[in-house]
């Protein structure tokens, strides 16, 4: 059994099959990537996985310590306190609060403070609040973000607000983490820091990483397994040496050079 299941996941809008079957798997400390040209279904895929949108049909479901839970009809949240986390293609930061903050309200979305002691302010709540704001700081300076915590989002370089997004969503301990094209309009030296993170996400947190992105030189760099959609289908999956020579791949993804 794997820690994330998918069967036969299809999305319709309408006339159009954007997701069509896809059976997927993923495993404990994977780090896997979805790629595909554009308009392949990617981002449908992901949204289906993380509840934003419910399939037409297939199921979802994912291994937790209370047992297999299928997340199909699930809201996101619902999703989130499952396990699963995720960045999105545009950058969704509160741009007007502290790089902590930002933090800090990603994880009290995970923490589950009685709502008894949160109104009467009881001392458990305080305790709470400062054990929070610790861990916090402490996620931050993994990422090199300490010096940061009262900067306000918005005005973070582009690379760092995608390196906060991505420790927003660690914040909430997920299973599985799922980043939306994050090298989307990064430069060169962006980039190879992102490289770096990911890997040191999947090593210091021992979770599962699925990755969309279309910077090739990154997937094949970090990935161990990749799938490849075209059209809504997968058409193969492997490891990056496997895809880059699979015929079928070469001809829809990389424009038939071969
Ligand atoms: N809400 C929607 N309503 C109708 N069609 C949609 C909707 N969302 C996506 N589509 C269509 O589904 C197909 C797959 O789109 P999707 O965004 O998932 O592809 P993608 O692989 O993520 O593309 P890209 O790499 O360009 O981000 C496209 O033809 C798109 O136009």
């Amino acid at each position: 059994m794997s820690l994330l299941d998918v069967k036969d996941l299809t999305k319709n809008f309408g006339g159009l099959t954007a997701v069509s079957g896809v059976t997927m798997h993923l495993e404990d400390n994977e780090l896997v990537a979805l790629i595909g040209p554009n308009g392949a279904g990617k981002t449908t895929l992901f949204n289906l996985l993380t509840g934003v949108i419910p399939p037409s049909e297939g199921t979802v479901s994912l291994q937790t310590d209370q047992g297999l839970q299928v997340l199909n009809k699930k809201k996101p949240y619902q999703v989130a306190q499952a396990g699963l986390a995720r960045t999105f293609q545009n950058i969704r930061l509160f741009k007007d609060l502290s790089v902590l903050d930002n933090v800090l309200i990603a994880m009290t979305a995970k923490h589950k403070e009685s709502f008894v002691s949160s109104i009467l302010r009881l001392p458990s709540y305080y305790k709470k609040e400062v054990e929070m704001r610790e861990e916090a700081i402490e996620l931050l300076k993994i990422f090199d973000m300490q010096d940061k915590l009262d900067n306000l989002a918005r005005n973070l370089p582009y690379g760092e607000q995608r390196r906060l997004e991505i420790v927003r969503a660690l914040a909430t301990k997920p299973k599985i983490l799922f980043l939306d094209e994050p090298a989307a309009g990064m430069n060169p030296e962006e980039t190879a820091d992102l490289t770096r993170l990911i890997r040191q996400i999947q090593n210091e947190f021992h979770i599962t990483v699925l990755l969309i992105e279309h910077d090739m030189s990154l997937v094949m760099n970090v990935a161990e397994r990749i799938y490849v959609l075209e059209y809504g289908q997968l058409i193969a999956e492997g490891t990056p040496a496997e895809i880059q020579k699979n015929e079928r791949v070469i001809k829809a993804y990389l424009g038939g050079e071969s």
